[in-house]
């Protein structure tokens, strides 16, 4: 098979129609030179039904800290709202999108970080169903909704998910789509960033939030062989493009 390329999308481009479009019309070129799945977050839309709920978000690490309510919101804005959105606007341009969460033959199978969280911590992965799926033509729209071995829903940061069905499929390359162009030091996107330098950033503060998970994950993947892994943004026409050409941050080992 050709040369798999996972494309994680955060929540903030589906929010917005205009970047939804932009998106799409790029995958859509991209899914043309070579196989693409997709897995997807939206964790903002997370939090905002959440707050319609009652529910105050709180995040450690960039991890949401999920209980048991929010799970249920998790469920229904990620594997619901948030998929079928996506797998509409592909399917609409002629991809054969099919929308799928972590739980579909057992995809995503985790364990949760504490005692009574929702939050989970993935144990094992089978990217069988991602290959299977490329293979027969269609194009996989994965979000981060996982469960445990007793049948129970967990949350998976979206970035974790990515990083583990790359490593699952053995990807040639997992591109992280943000709302920035890059990882940024002095207002500077840095081209090229390897795991002490990224540690350092970290402990000052410099690299903070949603991108922890992101580059942590990041060198996890390198080191079980995913080819590449570039963080960036899409704004407009071509800018999946010239990611995949050396634009925004490329990850590296060494
Ligand atoms: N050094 C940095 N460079 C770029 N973004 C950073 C950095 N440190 C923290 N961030 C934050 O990380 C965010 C992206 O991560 P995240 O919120 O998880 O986004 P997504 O939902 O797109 O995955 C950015 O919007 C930015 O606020
Ligand atoms: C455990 C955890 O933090 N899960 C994430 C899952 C969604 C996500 O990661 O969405 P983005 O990619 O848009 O950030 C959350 O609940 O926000």
């Amino acid at each position: 098979m050709a040369e798999i390329c996972i494309i994680k999308i955060g929540g903030r481009p589906l929010a917005d129609p205009e970047s939804l479009k932009v998106l799409c019309g790029e995958l859509e070129k991209i899914s043309r030179q070579t196989p693409v799945a997709v897995i997807h977050g939206g964790g903002s839309e997370v939090s905002r039904i959440s707050r319609i709920f009652g529910l105050e978000p709180v995040f450690v690490d960039g991890l949401r800290s999920t209980s048991e309510e929010e799970m249920a919101v998790v469920e229904m804005v990620l594997a619901g709202r948030m998929n079928t959105l996506l797998v509409r606007s592909l399917a609409v341009r002629g991809m054969r999108a099919v929308g799928l969460s972590g739980c579909d033959a057992g995809m995503l199978i985790a364990e949760a970080a504490a005692p009574r969280s929702r939050t989970g911590r993935i144990v094992s992965t089978d990217g069988t169903l991602i290959t299977d799926l490329i293979q027969g033509g269609y194009m996989p729209v994965c979000s981060s909704v996982a469960m445990d071995s007793s049948g129970e829903a967990l949350n998976i940061n979206a970035d974790e998910a990515a990083l583990e069905i790359a490593a699952g499929v053995s990807a040639a390359r997992l591109v992280y789509l943000s709302d920035v162009p890059g990882i940024l030091l002095d207002k500077q996107v840095v081209p090229v960033l390897g795991p002490e330098e990224a540690e350092k950033k970290i402990t000052s503060g410099e690299i903070a939030g949603g991108m922890i998970p992101k580059v942590r994950s990041s060198f996890r993947g390198l080191s079980r062989g995913i080819g590449e892994i570039i963080i960036g943004g899409c704004d407009k026409e071509g800018d999946l493009q010239s990611l995949l050409q050396g634009s925004g941050t490329h990850l590296r080992l060494h």
